[in-house]
């Protein structure tokens, strides 16, 4: 499997504000290369503080991107997978709209009522970890199911987790023009962070796109 990491941040390396709540760092032409990103996924990731935060779709927008993948044999829509231990995702999350397929990467933790829930509501679920998605584990079984390309947009919980388990390929980080600040505003990488061992990615291209830079780095 390939893992593209995808995200957008201030100046000040911040995902979003304090409150978390979704804020468009990106203009019209990065969304747009996200767009295109999304397009050549079989599927898109985030975590469960992201759907609870922004109650994303997680689709492709521009229908000749959805058209060109029907001409290709796929579906209209790359999957979608939520990493999500104990299950807070609400069961009207458009997520579980139905307009591709979601995963549920859960815990041995999770409810099974909760998981009865969220299978009547449509979603594929896997379990690995005794508290937490275990994510190599759950990662390798979405791979099992033809999922060869992922990309992961975040939040900062979930990129470290991958980080943490060396299982990044690639990232792309636009940096736009706003600053955020704040201590408890999410970053990049959150977690418990890195002491030693540091990740060290190879920057492989700088493009300038609407009033901020896009990084993209390789590991
Ligand atoms: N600017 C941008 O590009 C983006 C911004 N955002 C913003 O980021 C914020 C949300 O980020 P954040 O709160 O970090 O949420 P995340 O989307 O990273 O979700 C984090 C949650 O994922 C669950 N999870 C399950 N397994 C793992 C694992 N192995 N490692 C790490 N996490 C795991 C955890 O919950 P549990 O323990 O319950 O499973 C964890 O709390 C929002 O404000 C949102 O708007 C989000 C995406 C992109
Ligand atoms: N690329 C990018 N730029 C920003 O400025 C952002 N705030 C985000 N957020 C991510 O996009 C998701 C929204 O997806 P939908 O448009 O609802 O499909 C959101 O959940 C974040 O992952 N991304």
């Amino acid at each position: 499997m390939h893992v593209v990491v995808n995200a957008a941040m201030s100046v000040d390396g911040k995902l979003s504000s304090r409150r978390r709540e979704q804020i468009a760092i990106s203009g019209p032409d990065d969304f747009d290369r996200v767009d295109q990103l999304r397009a050549d996924s079989d599927a898109v990731m985030v975590g469960v503080g992201t759907i609870l935060a922004d109650d994303p779709s997680l689709t492709v927008d521009d229908a000749d991107r959805r058209a060109a993948r029907a001409d290709r044999g796929k579906p209209e829509n790359p999957a979608r997978v939520v990493a999500d231990s104990r299950i807070r995702t609400p069961p009207d999350a458009t997520v579980l709209d139905g307009r591709a397929q979601t995963y549920l990467l859960v815990s041995e933790a999770a409810p099974p009522d909760f998981i009865e829930e969220m299978e009547d509501a449509g979603a594929y679920v896997i379990a690995a970890g005794q508290d937490r998605v275990d994510l190599t584990t759950t990662l390798a079984k979405l791979e099992g199911d033809g999922i060869d390309q992922l990309m992961v947009e975040g939040g900062g919980e979930l990129i470290f987790g991958l980080l943490e388990e060396a299982l990044v390929d690639e990232l792309f980080v636009y940096i736009g023009p706003k600053v955020i600040g704040g201590r408890d505003a999410p970053t990049l990488a959150d977690g418990d962070g890195f002491i030693e061992d540091f990740p060290e990615p190879e920057l492989a291209g700088v493009e300038r796109l609407d009033d901020g830079v896009v990084l993209h780095w390789q590991f």
